[in-house]
Protein backbone atom coordinates (compact mmCIF):
# COMPACT_ATOMS: atom_id res chain seq x y z
CA UNK A 1 0.00 0.00 0.00
CA UNK A 2 1.21 3.15 -1.07
CA UNK A 3 2.75 5.86 2.15
CA UNK A 4 2.91 8.80 -0.45
CA UNK A 5 -0.22 11.48 -0.19
CA UNK A 6 -3.11 11.01 -2.72
CA UNK A 7 -6.63 12.28 -2.82
CA UNK A 8 -7.79 8.83 -1.01
CA UNK A 9 -5.15 9.21 1.78
CA UNK A 10 -5.53 10.99 4.92
CA UNK A 11 -4.80 11.42 8.28
CA UNK A 12 -7.25 11.59 10.60
CA UNK A 13 -6.28 12.51 14.63
CA UNK A 14 -9.47 11.29 16.67
CA UNK A 15 -10.77 8.23 15.32
CA UNK A 16 -13.07 6.56 18.35
CA UNK A 17 -12.71 2.74 17.90
CA UNK A 18 -16.29 1.47 18.90
CA UNK A 19 -15.93 -1.07 21.52
CA UNK A 20 -12.96 0.94 23.39
CA UNK A 21 -14.27 4.19 22.64
CA UNK A 22 -10.91 5.30 23.00
CA UNK A 23 -9.61 7.98 19.67
CA UNK A 24 -6.74 7.64 18.15
CA UNK A 25 -4.68 8.84 14.76
CA UNK A 26 -4.88 6.81 12.28
CA UNK A 27 -4.21 6.53 8.53
CA UNK A 28 -6.92 5.85 5.97
CA UNK A 29 -6.92 4.60 2.41
CA UNK A 30 -9.90 4.92 0.28
CA UNK A 31 -10.16 2.93 -3.30
CA UNK A 32 -13.17 1.80 -4.18
CA UNK A 33 -16.38 3.53 -4.24
CA UNK A 34 -19.06 0.83 -3.24
CA UNK A 35 -22.54 2.50 -3.02
CA UNK A 36 -24.03 5.55 -3.52
CA UNK A 37 -27.31 6.71 -1.52
CA UNK A 38 -29.70 9.69 -0.95
CA UNK A 39 -27.93 10.74 1.63
CA UNK A 40 -24.33 9.45 1.07
CA UNK A 41 -21.55 7.93 0.45
CA UNK A 42 -19.72 4.44 0.77
CA UNK A 43 -16.50 3.49 -0.29
CA UNK A 44 -14.38 0.33 0.74
CA UNK A 45 -10.84 1.48 2.58
CA UNK A 46 -8.48 0.36 4.68
CA UNK A 47 -6.78 1.67 7.79
CA UNK A 48 -4.02 1.77 9.99
CA UNK A 49 -2.63 3.00 13.85
CA UNK A 50 0.09 5.54 13.74
CA UNK A 51 1.41 4.57 16.93
CA UNK A 52 2.81 1.55 15.71
CA UNK A 53 -0.22 -0.87 17.07
CA UNK A 54 -0.97 -4.35 14.92
CA UNK A 55 3.22 -3.29 13.69
CA UNK A 56 1.63 -0.77 11.29
CA UNK A 57 -0.70 -3.24 9.57
CA UNK A 58 -3.63 -2.18 7.22
CA UNK A 59 -6.88 -3.29 9.09
CA UNK A 60 -9.51 -4.17 6.84
CA UNK A 61 -11.07 -3.96 4.30
CA UNK A 62 -14.04 -1.57 5.69
CA UNK A 63 -16.66 0.26 4.15
CA UNK A 64 -16.68 3.79 5.04
CA UNK A 65 -20.44 5.69 4.91
CA UNK A 66 -20.26 9.05 4.78
CA UNK A 67 -23.27 11.73 5.30
CA UNK A 68 -23.44 15.16 6.41
CA UNK A 69 -22.96 15.43 10.07
CA UNK A 70 -25.72 17.88 10.33
CA UNK A 71 -28.43 17.09 8.46
CA UNK A 72 -32.45 18.52 9.11
CA UNK A 73 -33.44 15.74 10.68
CA UNK A 74 -31.47 13.56 13.28
CA UNK A 75 -30.11 10.47 11.59
CA UNK A 76 -30.01 7.87 14.10
CA UNK A 77 -27.56 5.32 12.70
CA UNK A 78 -24.53 5.89 15.06
CA UNK A 79 -26.63 5.69 18.00
CA UNK A 80 -27.93 2.30 16.79
CA UNK A 81 -24.94 0.74 15.48
CA UNK A 82 -23.26 1.74 18.69
CA UNK A 83 -25.76 -0.41 20.77
CA UNK A 84 -26.41 -3.12 18.07
CA UNK A 85 -24.02 -6.25 18.59
CA UNK A 86 -25.35 -9.22 16.26
CA UNK A 87 -24.10 -11.79 13.76
CA UNK A 88 -26.88 -10.67 11.48
CA UNK A 89 -26.34 -7.03 11.59
CA UNK A 90 -23.05 -5.48 10.16
CA UNK A 91 -20.52 -4.40 12.54
CA UNK A 92 -19.27 -0.49 13.48
CA UNK A 93 -15.45 -0.72 13.45
CA UNK A 94 -14.66 3.12 13.93
CA UNK A 95 -15.96 6.42 13.71
CA UNK A 96 -14.61 10.18 12.82
CA UNK A 97 -16.07 13.11 11.69
CA UNK A 98 -14.18 14.70 8.87
CA UNK A 99 -14.80 18.09 6.24
CA UNK A 100 -15.32 17.30 2.83
CA UNK A 101 -11.58 17.29 0.34
CA UNK A 102 -13.26 19.88 -1.87
CA UNK A 103 -11.67 23.22 -0.21
CA UNK A 104 -15.56 24.81 -1.30
CA UNK A 105 -17.42 22.35 1.14
CA UNK A 106 -17.58 23.35 4.39
CA UNK A 107 -19.91 20.58 5.26
CA UNK A 108 -18.92 18.26 8.25
CA UNK A 109 -19.20 14.42 7.60
CA UNK A 110 -19.82 11.61 9.78
CA UNK A 111 -17.92 8.83 8.61
CA UNK A 112 -18.93 5.23 10.01
CA UNK A 113 -16.39 2.54 9.65
CA UNK A 114 -17.66 -1.11 9.29
CA UNK A 115 -17.13 -4.42 8.26
CA UNK A 116 -17.32 -4.52 4.37
CA UNK A 117 -19.74 -7.50 2.74
CA UNK A 118 -18.54 -8.34 -0.93
CA UNK A 119 -22.04 -8.45 -2.16
CA UNK A 120 -26.22 -7.99 -1.74
CA UNK A 121 -29.13 -9.28 -1.77
CA UNK A 122 -30.25 -7.75 -4.87
CA UNK A 123 -27.12 -7.94 -7.00
CA UNK A 124 -27.27 -11.89 -6.10
CA UNK A 125 -30.80 -11.39 -7.04
CA UNK A 126 -30.15 -9.95 -10.02
CA UNK A 127 -26.87 -12.45 -10.85
CA UNK A 128 -29.42 -15.21 -10.43
CA UNK A 129 -31.88 -13.69 -12.33
CA UNK A 130 -29.56 -13.24 -15.64
CA UNK A 131 -28.68 -16.75 -15.81
CA UNK A 132 -32.40 -17.38 -15.66
CA UNK A 133 -32.32 -19.54 -12.23
CA UNK A 134 -33.32 -18.07 -8.73
CA UNK A 135 -30.92 -18.33 -5.74
CA UNK A 136 -30.55 -21.72 -4.84
CA UNK A 137 -33.18 -23.02 -2.08
CA UNK A 138 -31.32 -23.80 0.43
CA UNK A 139 -29.22 -20.35 0.22
CA UNK A 140 -32.76 -18.55 0.48
CA UNK A 141 -33.96 -20.20 3.37
CA UNK A 142 -30.58 -19.34 5.12
CA UNK A 143 -30.73 -15.91 4.02
CA UNK A 144 -34.65 -15.62 4.81
CA UNK A 145 -33.75 -17.30 8.57
CA UNK A 146 -30.63 -15.11 9.38
CA UNK A 147 -32.93 -11.58 7.83
CA UNK A 148 -35.58 -12.81 10.58
CA UNK A 149 -32.84 -13.66 13.34
CA UNK A 150 -31.80 -10.26 12.65
CA UNK A 151 -35.33 -9.04 13.19
CA UNK A 152 -36.09 -10.56 16.34
CA UNK A 153 -32.94 -9.20 17.98
CA UNK A 154 -33.87 -5.31 16.54
CA UNK A 155 -37.25 -5.60 17.58
CA UNK A 156 -36.72 -6.91 20.83
CA UNK A 157 -35.33 -3.43 21.59
CA UNK A 158 -38.10 -1.67 20.01
CA UNK A 159 -36.03 -0.95 17.15
CA UNK A 160 -37.34 -0.91 13.88
CA UNK A 161 -35.01 -0.62 10.63
CA UNK A 162 -37.89 0.86 8.29
CA UNK A 163 -35.99 0.32 5.08
CA UNK A 164 -36.21 -2.86 4.53
CA UNK A 165 -35.39 -3.81 0.79
CA UNK A 166 -32.83 -6.08 -0.91
CA UNK A 167 -29.83 -3.61 -1.30
CA UNK A 168 -29.76 -3.20 2.34
CA UNK A 169 -28.44 -6.49 3.12
CA UNK A 170 -25.33 -7.57 2.40
CA UNK A 171 -24.20 -11.03 1.94
CA UNK A 172 -21.12 -12.86 1.48
CA UNK A 173 -22.33 -15.91 -1.09
CA UNK A 174 -19.04 -17.29 -0.11
CA UNK A 175 -20.25 -17.94 3.39
CA UNK A 176 -23.99 -17.43 2.55
CA UNK A 177 -23.69 -14.93 5.26
CA UNK A 178 -26.14 -12.00 5.55
CA UNK A 179 -26.17 -8.66 7.76
CA UNK A 180 -28.13 -5.63 7.91
CA UNK A 181 -27.18 -2.34 6.70
CA UNK A 182 -28.04 1.50 6.49
CA UNK A 183 -29.59 2.16 9.73
CA UNK A 184 -29.94 5.83 8.56
CA UNK A 185 -34.18 5.63 8.80
CA UNK A 186 -34.31 2.89 12.50
CA UNK A 187 -35.79 4.34 15.13
CA UNK A 188 -36.82 3.21 18.02
CA UNK A 189 -40.46 3.16 18.35
CA UNK A 190 -42.77 4.14 21.68
CA UNK A 191 -46.12 2.74 21.95
CA UNK A 192 -47.24 5.87 22.95
CA UNK A 193 -45.19 8.00 20.21
CA UNK A 194 -46.50 9.02 16.52
CA UNK A 195 -43.58 8.22 13.75
CA UNK A 196 -43.66 9.30 10.48
CA UNK A 197 -45.48 7.24 8.01
CA UNK A 198 -43.34 8.80 4.80
CA UNK A 199 -40.58 5.86 5.62
CA UNK A 200 -39.12 3.13 3.42
CA UNK A 201 -38.96 2.54 -0.03
CA UNK A 202 -42.05 2.15 -2.27
CA UNK A 203 -41.81 -1.56 -3.00
CA UNK A 204 -41.01 -3.19 0.25
CA UNK A 205 -43.29 -0.28 2.06
CA UNK A 206 -46.35 -2.11 4.45
CA UNK A 207 -49.74 -1.27 3.86
CA UNK A 208 -50.32 0.86 6.80
CA UNK A 209 -47.11 2.90 5.98
CA UNK A 210 -49.09 3.36 2.70
CA UNK A 211 -52.26 4.51 4.14
CA UNK A 212 -50.32 7.04 6.33
CA UNK A 213 -50.37 5.09 9.78
CA UNK A 214 -48.46 7.11 12.74
CA UNK A 215 -48.30 4.24 15.09
CA UNK A 216 -47.22 1.36 13.48
CA UNK A 217 -45.28 -1.21 14.96
CA UNK A 218 -41.98 -2.98 13.69
CA UNK A 219 -44.09 -5.54 12.27
CA UNK A 220 -43.49 -2.73 9.27
CA UNK A 221 -40.21 -4.66 9.05
CA UNK A 222 -41.46 -8.18 8.78
CA UNK A 223 -43.73 -6.74 5.36
CA UNK A 224 -40.19 -6.07 3.78
CA UNK A 225 -38.78 -9.37 5.00
CA UNK A 226 -42.49 -11.35 3.19
CA UNK A 227 -41.45 -8.98 0.70
CA UNK A 228 -37.48 -9.85 -0.07
CA UNK A 229 -38.50 -13.78 0.44
CA UNK A 230 -41.04 -13.09 -2.59
CA UNK A 231 -38.21 -11.59 -4.18
CA UNK A 232 -35.72 -14.17 -4.57
CA UNK A 233 -38.11 -16.68 -5.60
CA UNK A 234 -39.87 -14.44 -8.27
CA UNK A 235 -36.87 -12.75 -9.05
CA UNK A 236 -37.89 -9.62 -9.27
CA UNK A 237 -39.94 -7.45 -6.46
CA UNK A 238 -43.15 -8.69 -6.12
CA UNK A 239 -45.13 -5.29 -5.47
CA UNK A 240 -44.21 -3.02 -8.15
CA UNK A 241 -46.07 0.57 -8.23
CA UNK A 242 -45.86 2.76 -10.55
CA UNK A 243 -46.57 6.00 -8.65
CA UNK A 244 -46.92 6.01 -4.58
CA UNK A 245 -50.86 5.70 -4.43
CA UNK A 246 -50.88 2.65 -7.00
CA UNK A 247 -48.76 0.38 -4.64
CA UNK A 248 -51.75 -0.41 -2.01
CA UNK A 249 -53.61 -1.37 -5.85
CA UNK A 250 -50.53 -4.18 -6.31
CA UNK A 251 -50.84 -5.45 -2.93
CA UNK A 252 -54.54 -6.10 -3.49
CA UNK A 253 -53.85 -8.15 -6.98
CA UNK A 254 -52.14 -10.90 -4.44
CA UNK A 255 -53.81 -10.26 -1.25
CA UNK A 256 -58.06 -8.92 -1.95
CA UNK A 257 -59.35 -5.66 -1.05
CA UNK A 258 -58.36 -4.46 2.59
CA UNK A 259 -61.13 -5.10 5.23
CA UNK A 260 -62.73 -1.32 6.57
CA UNK A 261 -61.31 -2.61 9.78
CA UNK A 262 -57.85 -2.19 8.56
CA UNK A 263 -57.88 1.47 7.81
CA UNK A 264 -60.22 1.86 10.47
CA UNK A 265 -57.23 0.64 12.92
CA UNK A 266 -54.47 2.18 11.33
CA UNK A 267 -55.92 5.22 9.75
CA UNK A 268 -59.22 6.49 10.44
CA UNK A 269 -58.40 9.63 8.32
CA UNK A 270 -57.37 7.88 5.19
CA UNK A 271 -59.33 9.33 2.35
CA UNK A 272 -56.97 7.90 -0.59
CA UNK A 273 -58.48 4.91 -3.01
CA UNK A 274 -59.65 2.27 -1.09
CA UNK A 275 -59.51 -0.13 -4.03
CA UNK A 276 -62.63 -2.26 -2.16
CA UNK A 277 -63.24 -4.43 -5.59
CA UNK A 278 -62.16 -8.06 -5.61
CA UNK A 279 -59.89 -7.98 -9.04
CA UNK A 280 -59.65 -11.69 -9.06
CA UNK A 281 -62.18 -14.20 -8.30
CA UNK A 282 -60.43 -17.28 -6.89
CA UNK A 283 -59.40 -17.45 -3.00
CA UNK A 284 -56.22 -15.72 -1.43
CA UNK A 285 -54.43 -19.24 -1.25
CA UNK A 286 -55.05 -20.21 -4.83
CA UNK A 287 -54.12 -16.62 -5.47
CA UNK A 288 -50.59 -17.57 -3.89
CA UNK A 289 -50.11 -20.40 -5.79
CA UNK A 290 -51.01 -19.31 -9.05
CA UNK A 291 -48.29 -16.12 -8.42
CA UNK A 292 -45.96 -18.40 -6.82
CA UNK A 293 -46.07 -21.37 -9.05
CA UNK A 294 -43.23 -23.65 -8.81
CA UNK A 295 -42.72 -22.61 -5.38
CA UNK A 296 -42.26 -25.22 -2.75
CA UNK A 297 -45.75 -25.53 -0.31
CA UNK A 298 -44.21 -24.40 3.00
CA UNK A 299 -42.11 -21.03 1.04
CA UNK A 300 -45.82 -20.43 -0.10
CA UNK A 301 -47.55 -21.08 3.39
CA UNK A 302 -44.68 -19.15 4.81
CA UNK A 303 -45.40 -16.09 2.78
CA UNK A 304 -49.06 -16.33 3.38
CA UNK A 305 -48.53 -15.72 7.30
CA UNK A 306 -45.96 -12.38 6.28
CA UNK A 307 -47.71 -11.18 4.19
CA UNK A 308 -51.34 -10.26 5.94
CA UNK A 309 -52.75 -6.57 6.46
CA UNK A 310 -52.78 -6.49 9.76
CA UNK A 311 -49.89 -5.97 11.20
CA UNK A 312 -51.01 -7.59 14.32
CA UNK A 313 -52.05 -10.65 12.48
CA UNK A 314 -48.41 -11.13 10.50
CA UNK A 315 -46.34 -13.27 11.88
CA UNK A 316 -43.86 -12.33 14.01
CA UNK A 317 -40.12 -12.79 13.70
CA UNK A 318 -39.95 -15.69 16.12
CA UNK A 319 -43.22 -17.33 14.73
CA UNK A 320 -41.25 -17.08 11.07
CA UNK A 321 -38.42 -18.54 12.79
CA UNK A 322 -39.88 -21.97 13.66
CA UNK A 323 -42.10 -22.12 10.21
CA UNK A 324 -41.42 -25.52 8.88
CA UNK A 325 -39.84 -23.76 5.83
CA UNK A 326 -36.85 -23.72 8.06
CA UNK A 327 -36.77 -26.82 8.75
CA UNK A 328 -33.95 -28.14 7.20
CA UNK A 329 -31.39 -25.86 8.28
CA UNK A 330 -31.63 -28.26 11.70
CA UNK A 331 -30.77 -30.88 9.74
CA UNK A 332 -27.10 -32.81 11.24
CA UNK A 333 -26.44 -32.94 7.32
CA UNK A 334 -27.24 -29.80 6.36
CA UNK A 335 -24.99 -28.00 4.12
CA UNK A 336 -24.57 -25.06 1.03
CA UNK A 337 -22.77 -25.34 -1.39
CA UNK A 338 -21.35 -21.09 -2.35
CA UNK A 339 -22.30 -20.07 -5.11
CA UNK A 340 -19.11 -21.01 -8.08
CA UNK A 341 -18.11 -23.73 -4.80
CA UNK A 342 -17.88 -27.73 -5.23
CA UNK A 343 -17.16 -27.71 -1.81
CA UNK A 344 -20.12 -28.02 0.76
CA UNK A 345 -19.78 -25.60 3.86
CA UNK A 346 -21.72 -26.23 7.16
CA UNK A 347 -23.34 -22.89 8.57
CA UNK A 348 -23.90 -21.75 12.04
CA UNK A 349 -27.21 -20.54 11.92
CA UNK A 350 -28.04 -21.62 15.59
CA UNK A 351 -25.96 -19.32 17.53
CA UNK A 352 -28.60 -17.94 19.98
CA UNK A 353 -27.16 -15.34 22.42
CA UNK A 354 -29.29 -15.62 26.23
CA UNK A 355 -30.60 -12.23 24.98
CA UNK A 356 -32.37 -14.30 21.42
CA UNK A 357 -33.28 -17.36 23.94
CA UNK A 358 -35.06 -14.88 26.32
CA UNK A 359 -36.75 -13.55 23.34
CA UNK A 360 -37.96 -16.90 22.00
CA UNK A 361 -39.47 -18.18 25.36
CA UNK A 362 -41.46 -21.34 25.31
CA UNK A 363 -40.40 -21.44 21.34
CA UNK A 364 -36.62 -22.11 22.22
CA UNK A 365 -37.19 -25.81 22.03
CA UNK A 366 -38.82 -25.78 18.98
CA UNK A 367 -36.55 -23.85 17.05
CA UNK A 368 -33.12 -25.10 18.25
CA UNK A 369 -32.14 -28.44 16.69
CA UNK A 370 -32.21 -31.55 18.64
CA UNK A 371 -28.64 -33.35 19.01
CA UNK A 372 -28.41 -36.46 18.09
N1 LIG B 1 -20.72 -2.46 5.25
C1 LIG B 1 -20.90 -2.52 3.93
N2 LIG B 1 -20.23 -3.41 3.18
C2 LIG B 1 -20.40 -3.46 1.84
N3 LIG B 1 -21.25 -2.67 1.15
C3 LIG B 1 -21.94 -1.77 1.84
C4 LIG B 1 -21.82 -1.62 3.26
N4 LIG B 1 -22.65 -0.65 3.67
C5 LIG B 1 -23.27 -0.20 2.58
N5 LIG B 1 -22.85 -0.86 1.46
C6 LIG B 1 -23.31 -0.67 0.08
O1 LIG B 1 -23.57 0.70 -0.14
C7 LIG B 1 -24.95 0.88 -0.50
C8 LIG B 1 -25.46 2.17 0.13
O2 LIG B 1 -25.35 2.08 1.55
P1 LIG B 1 -26.50 2.63 2.49
O3 LIG B 1 -27.80 2.02 2.08
O4 LIG B 1 -26.10 2.45 3.91
O5 LIG B 1 -26.48 4.17 2.11
P2 LIG B 1 -27.69 5.16 1.90
O6 LIG B 1 -27.08 6.48 1.64
O7 LIG B 1 -28.64 5.06 3.02
O8 LIG B 1 -28.35 4.52 0.58
P3 LIG B 1 -29.89 4.44 0.14
O9 LIG B 1 -30.39 5.83 0.07
O10 LIG B 1 -29.78 3.74 -1.21
O11 LIG B 1 -30.60 3.57 1.14
C9 LIG B 1 -25.67 -0.37 -0.01
O12 LIG B 1 -26.76 -0.67 -0.85
C10 LIG B 1 -24.60 -1.45 -0.11
O13 LIG B 1 -24.63 -2.05 -1.37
Amino acid sequence: MSQGTSSNEYVIGHVTDNLSDKASEMTVVEYKKIGEGAFGTVVEAKLKFNDGRHNNHWLGPFAIKRVPAQTEYKSRELEILRVVNHPNIVSLRFFFDKESSNPKDKTLYQNLVMECLPSNLQNEIKYYKLSKFTIPYPHMKAYSFQLARAMLYLHGFGIAHRDIKPSNILVDPSTVTLKICDFGSAKKLESNQDSVSYICSRYYRAPELIIGCTRYTTQIDIWGLGCVIAEMFLGKPIFQGQEPDLQLKEITKLLGPPSKSFFFHNNENYRGNMYSAKTFTCTIEQRFKQIFANCPPDAIDLLMKILVYSPSERASPRRVLIHPFFQELKKNDFYVYPRGSDKPIRLNLFNFSEYELGLLGSLKDELLPTTT
